[in-house]
């Protein structure tokens, strides 16, 4: 069983979550939605008590653990008023899967900019994720599809700022966080890590730009030298095409759009976003509010659905190695 958060009122999170239960009610992964019950439209809904109720409902109606929003969200329009709501909601699903009572939680998208206004002082649930369920490294976001994986090694921040803070220290520990995840939780026995260069060409032997040679490249040879399989730094440019792409399990990215604009690019529909390094599973949607479409019937679950049953085979692998 599966909790799934509420995210954003205003955004697509509920409507997702309806289409969501009609592909999945007949084969699963199963799921329940800890939202306000009222306000989900379209699909029969049934409010449960805890989780342990949700297996029974999920074949005829959407299992809703309801908790109810302070005022009715309207779509398109977030507020800070419903923070403290999207907030308890990851919470709950945290401790619900801290207690073995779920498999996993898959976590719809928060409105960043709302939360930070109402004093929230992560700039999303990755790091959120890491002072709640973490396991004294990092949390570590994966973006996964089934036809590549890529990790950034920093995420949302200036991208000035992200450069400077490169060190070889920080690209080993995501890759070796990584490797792990990989084994452990993806079933991969022997991951093969690609090293993503900074500077057009890898910095072309130091003529485009130090960083290759001075950071990225004694990062690759320390993990090595911890016997992983890890190579590069490779030009960017085509670590990402058809024909690179078979040649390893993850690509560890220096920066958040280097790593996320291949992958949401060969499939927005089937990305999945992936927090590694936490003590459970968590897993969500590779897009985020679409508040321009929220409220209009035309948002697709696609993502949300692949980020469903990817949950699901984490918790299944992470139940066999145990
Ligand atoms: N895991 C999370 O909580 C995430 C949250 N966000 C947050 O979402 C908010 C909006 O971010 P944006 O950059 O505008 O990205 P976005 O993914 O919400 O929207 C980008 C474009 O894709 C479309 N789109 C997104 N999901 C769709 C779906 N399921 N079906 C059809 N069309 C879809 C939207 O309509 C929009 O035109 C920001 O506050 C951002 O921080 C963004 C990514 C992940
Ligand atoms: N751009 C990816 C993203 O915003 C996901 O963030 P998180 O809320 O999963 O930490």
């Amino acid at each position: 069983m599966l909790a799934l958060t509420m995210g954003e009122p205003a955004g697509i999170g509920a409507e997702i979550a309806a289409k969501a239960w009609l592909a999945l009610r007949d084969g699963g992964p199963a799921f329940f939605l800890i939202d306000d019950a009222d306000r989900i439209g379209g699909v029969p809904v049934e409010r449960i008590a805890s989780a342990g109720e949700a297996a029974a409902v999920f074949p005829r109606a959407l299992p809703v653990l309801h908790r109810p929003l302070p005022f009715p969200a309207v779509p398109g329009q977030p507020s800070v008023a419903t923070a403290g709501a999207v907030l308890a909601a990851i919470e709950e699903a945290v401790a619900l899967a801290k207690a073995g009572e779920i498999g996993g939680m898959v976590t719809n998208p928060i409105q960043k900019s709302v939360l930070t206004a109402a004093g929230f002082p992560h700039p999303g649930h990755t790091e959120f994720l890491g002072e709640l369920a973490g396991t004294g490294v990092p949390p570590v976001m994966m973006l996964a599809s089934s036809e590549l994986r890529v990790v950034p090694v920093t995420v949302h921040e200036p991208l000035a700022r992200a450069i400077a803070r490169l060190t070889p220290e920080l690209i080993v520990e995501h890759a070796r966080i990584t490797h792990a995840a990989l084994v452990r939780d993806f079933g991969i026995a022997a991951p093969r890590l690609a090293v993503a260069g900074l500077n057009p060409h890898a910095g072309e032997a130091g003529t485009l730009g130090h960083e290759d040679q001075a950071i990225v490249a004694p990062a690759v040879r320390m993990l090595r030298d911890l016997g992983i399989d890890a190579t590069g730094p490779y030009p960017p440019d085509t670590l990402f095409t058809a024909h690179a792409r078979p040649t390893y399990d993850a690509a560890i990215c220096l920066y958040h759009d280097q790593a996320l604009i291949p992958i949401k690019t060969l499939d927005m529909a089937g990305g999945v976003n992936v927090t590694l390094g936490l003590s459970i599973v968590r897993t969500s949607p590779d897009h985020g509010t679409a508040l321009d479409i929220a409220g209009k019937g035309v948002a697709s679950p696609d993502s949300l659905i692949a980020a469903l049953r990817l949950a699901s085979q984490l918790a299944d692998n992470r139940r066999k190695r145990a």
